[in-house]
This record gives structure tokens, sequence and C-alpha cells, in this order.
């Protein structure tokens, strides 16, 4: 079904392939225009992104990316409210596609009540408005996508908002060994690359009508793990789970015995980078064996490129296509989330 390219164009009305082919440029864009946006920063000493969703996960990837780079503590707040050591030397960053996700609305109100330096990064919506009107920065991105398809803006911005603010250098030559990477992996997994030669369409295959369970390993691949399980259920429209190494070593991996059917059910995803520990790699192996038996299957998808930024974002890229070709398979649109629109209407009554 997945090599029949008239059936999936029928079924992607909004354009999600289009997207996810056009990543490279998207963070091209991104950072021409982050080129163009300058503030005025002074004396950080921690830095808050503040978002939901696909826009968090940009932030969490700048964190991991960084780990070992940056001397002054990034966090990541998904909460309604902000942290208490949030205050005049904090960078906040208040990342919303939309501009209009009440979670990131109310920590950029307390945030500013905190006196911090604040940035947003936005298409527009109240986040923009109000920005402007309180006289912080703003960085305005493109319209036009699904938030979580705008992982290159909301990645690439907060990355060059470090650099404007003096916090890291120039991270411009590995954003574009990225890209490069980024536009040679889609050749392999676009849908004009047949299913036997195609790794999206073989792991979409593998994941329909079962439960991906994507393992990722803690200071590498964690937030891409956290990324391919909520592209299955946004774009897939399937449930989906993910867990990290080590710490799953530690309690999850009792309960690959019960229930068993279920388990069977069950495709465990092992995502892997060359930067992981060496006793993780070790760990990876000897789960396999106790729960190999146990699932239907344990997968491996090895990161591609010759940099850490180019590693995550290849396995973000091959989730990704991985995610809408199962859409596909499930028969639907990847681009509509109809079950989040109601939520945000029941909760605006
Ligand atoms: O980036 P934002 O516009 O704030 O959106 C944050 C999140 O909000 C909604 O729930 C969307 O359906 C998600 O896909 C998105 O990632």
């Amino acid at each position: 079904m997945l090599d029949d390219l008239n059936k999936l164009q029928e079924l992607d009305k909004e354009g999600m392939l289009d997207a996810v082919y056009h990543l490279p440029e998207q963070m091209e864009e991104a950072l021409s225009i982050s080129e163009g946006f300058n503030f005025k920063a002074s004396n950080i000493k921690n830095v808050v992104v503040s978002g939901m969703g696909g826009s968090a996960i940009g932030g969490d990837l700048v964190r991991v990316y960084l780990m070992d780079r940056v001397r002054i503590p990034i966090l990541v707040n998904r909460a309604y409210s902000i942290p208490a050591f949030v205050d005049g030397s904090t960078l906040f960053i208040a990342s919303s596609y939309s501009g209009n996700t009440e979670e990131t609305l109310s920590t950029y109100a307390e945030a500013k009540q905190k006196g911090a330096q604040i940035v947003a990064i936005t298409t527009g919506g109240k986040l923009k408005e109000m920005a402007l009107a309180d006289g912080y920065p703003v960085l305005t991105i493109p319209a036009g996508y699904q938030p979580r398809a705008a992982i290159g803006y909301s990645f690439v911005t907060t990355l060059m908002t470090l650099y404007k603010a003096g916090i890291i250098d120039d991270p411009k030559g590995e954003i574009n060994d990225a890209i490069g990477v980024l536009k040679d992996l889609r050749e392999q997994l676009k849908p004009e690359v047949m299913f036997e030669d195609n790794n999206a369409k073989q792991l979409a295959d593998d994941f329909y009508g079962r439960l991906p369970v994507i393992y990722g390993s803690a200071g590498t691949t964690e937030i891409v793990a956290q990324r391919w399980k909520g592209q299955m259920s946004e774009n897939g429209k399937a449930m989906a789970y993910y867990n990290v190494f080590s710490e799953l070593n530690h309690n999850e991996i009792v309960g690959f015995e019960f229930p068993k059917e279920l388990l069977k059910k069950f495709v465990i995803v092992y995502l892997q980078d060359d930067e992981d520990h060496p006793r993780i790699k070790r760990r990876m192996e000897i789960t396999r064996e106790i729960i190999e038996d146990a699932v239907y299957k344990v997968d491996e998808v090895q990161a591609v490129g010759g940099t850490r930024l180019a590693r995550l974002f290849s396995l973000i890229y091959i989730g990704d296509y991985t995610s809408v070709y199962l859409a596909f398979l499930n028969g639907t649109d990847p681009s509509p989330v109809k079950r989040i629109s109601y939520l945000k209407d029941q909760l605006a009554k």
C-alpha cells in the first residue's frame, strides 16, 4: 500500500509529506531569519525554554545537544507555572508556534512579573501581541505548518537565540552540516523509494496494528525517543510509548512478563547513537536477550552523520517519515489532530 503514491497523495490532504520533505529548507530559512535577529542580553545565569509539544521538543533538543558545552543550566518548562529560581538573570524563551498555547502564555506572564530577560519565538498569536506590547524581542517564524512539523524553526531559532545572547559559539557550521545530512537521508525515506529499500516504510509496517515502544538513551537520544512517541500519536493517530536507557533497566524491564498476549504486540525500537555510553551499549545487548522472546520484535535504528546535531536530526527524520507512513497504513491524514482541537474547544468554554 505504501508504494501506491496516488493513494498516499489522496490521504495526505494537508501536505504533511511535503512539510517533512522540506525540513532541511525549513532549517535553512530559520538560520537566515535568526541572522537578522538581534537583542541585548546581559549577565545570564540560567536559561528557561517554556513551551509545549513540538515547541518544547525543540528546546529539549537544544538542551541535550548543548549538555556538555554550556556552563549554565538550561531547563525546559512544560508547566503552567515557572520555577522559583527565575529572575532578572534568566534568559526566558517563550516558544509557541501558534502563539496561543495557554500553558506557555501563563508562564510568559509569570516570567514578566519576575523581571526575566524574555525572548518570544512564535508565528504570531497572543504571544507576539503581548511581547511586542511589553517591549520584548520577538523572533517571528513563518506560519502555515502544524507546530510539530515546525521543529526545524523551533530548534534552530532557539539555538541561535542562545548564540545571540552570547551563551554559545556560533552553531551555523554544525547546523549546515546537519542540513546536508538530512538532504541525503530524505532521498532514502521519501515515498518514491519503494518499501524494500525504505527503512521508514518498513518500520511503519512493523508498527501497524501493534504498539511501538521507543527506547532512547539518557544524554543522547532521550528526546528523540519522546519525539518519535509524539509523532506516532499525532501523525499516525496511534498509541505509542517511550522510555530511556538506563533508567528502564531499573524498573520497566521487570514488566516484560505480563500480560503475555499484549507483549506480543510490542515492537521495541532502540534508537542508537555513536555517543551512547559504552555501558549503555552493553545494557542494550543484554536487555535484548531478556525481552526478545516476550515481544513481537526488537528493531534497531542507527543515527547517521558526523556531528551530534546531524545524528540527532537523522533519527528525528526517520521517525517523522515513519509516523506519516503509519498514518497512511491506518488510512488517515497525518495532519489533523481532532482530539486536540476538541479538547481546546472545551477548555475555551
Ligand atoms: O507550538 P504551539 O503552537 O504552542 O503548540 C504546542 C502544541 O500544541 C497543540 O497541542 C498542537 O496540536 C501540538 O502539535 C503542539 O506541539
